[in-house]
């Protein structure tokens, strides 16, 4: 393997792409798993429906494939969204995201943000990996610290900054504060509006692991990257 292969690969090592907006149909997670398995993405996500079609197209590569629960509020009751976690371990999701009450976060009711997190990672008992959403274009700093504690004391062992379903960009300064609260043993998905590698580097110094980045923009950034590679 050449290095511009190898930088371009390590890159989609660390990219989850995903088909996860209320447009998406079947044309678009068939597609989703042709790029995944065409540039070895770490991870495809689609929409809890889209699971059970997305699963087998991923058969014996080494792409997971993920799904969401609570997407993209985080509004369901807990009691649903553990009903949705276990029906996507039943369906076979190998990775799963749980967006956080946004709205108990704001309203400062952060006992109850972290039960309900905590009650999705119980009725997952570690048999997938568990990235918590914190929604970040939705909060102010303060806020923001209160949900990454909020998700820490649930104890998530993953913390991803956006759905994708929100204007504001996940910005450095998301990931410094998380990464503050978090510590150094936890994953950090930064994703949302993530277009050029200029940004990923930035998130990388700031301290992000991972991204979520739509697949249209995570194949061809990959692709810089290998051309960026000497
Ligand atoms: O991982 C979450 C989203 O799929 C990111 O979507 P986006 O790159 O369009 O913001």
């Amino acid at each position: 393997m050449s290095p511009v292969e190898i930088a371009g690969h390590a890159l989609a090592r660390m990219i989850d792409i995903s088909a996860v907006q209320a447009q998406h149909g079947r044309v678009d997670v068939e597609e989703l798993a042709g790029h995944a398995l065409a540039g070895d993405f770490v991870a495809a996500h689609v929409l809890p429906s889209w699971l059970p079609v997305l699963r087998p197209l991923l058969d014996g590569s080494n792409t997971n494939a993920g799904s969401p629960v609570g997407f993209p509020s985080g509004g369901s009751a807990t009691p649903v969204k553990v009903t949705e976690a276990r029906w996507l371990l039943d369906a076979g999701v190998q990775e799963m995201d749980v967006v956080m009450n946004v709205g108990l976060v704001r309203s400062g009711e952060l006992a109850a943000a972290t039960r309900d997190v905590a009650a999705v990672l119980e009725a997952v008992d570690g048999r997938v990996p568990v990235k918590v959403i914190l929604e970040v274009g939705l909060l102010d700093e303060s806020q923001l610290r209160d949900a990454a504690r909020a998700a820490v004391d649930a104890g998530a062992a993953s913390l991803k900054t956006g759905t994708g379903w929100q204007p504001r960009p996940t910005t450095p300064e998301h990931v410094r504060v998380i990464r503050e609260i978090a510590g150094a043993g936890r994953e950090i998905k930064a994703s949302g509006g993530i277009r050029s590698l200029a940004q990923i580097h930035t998130l990388l110094d700031a301290g992000a692991t991972r991204f979520g980045i739509n697949t249209a923009y995570a194949v061809r950034l990959v692709a810089q990257a290998g051309e960026a590679t000497p």
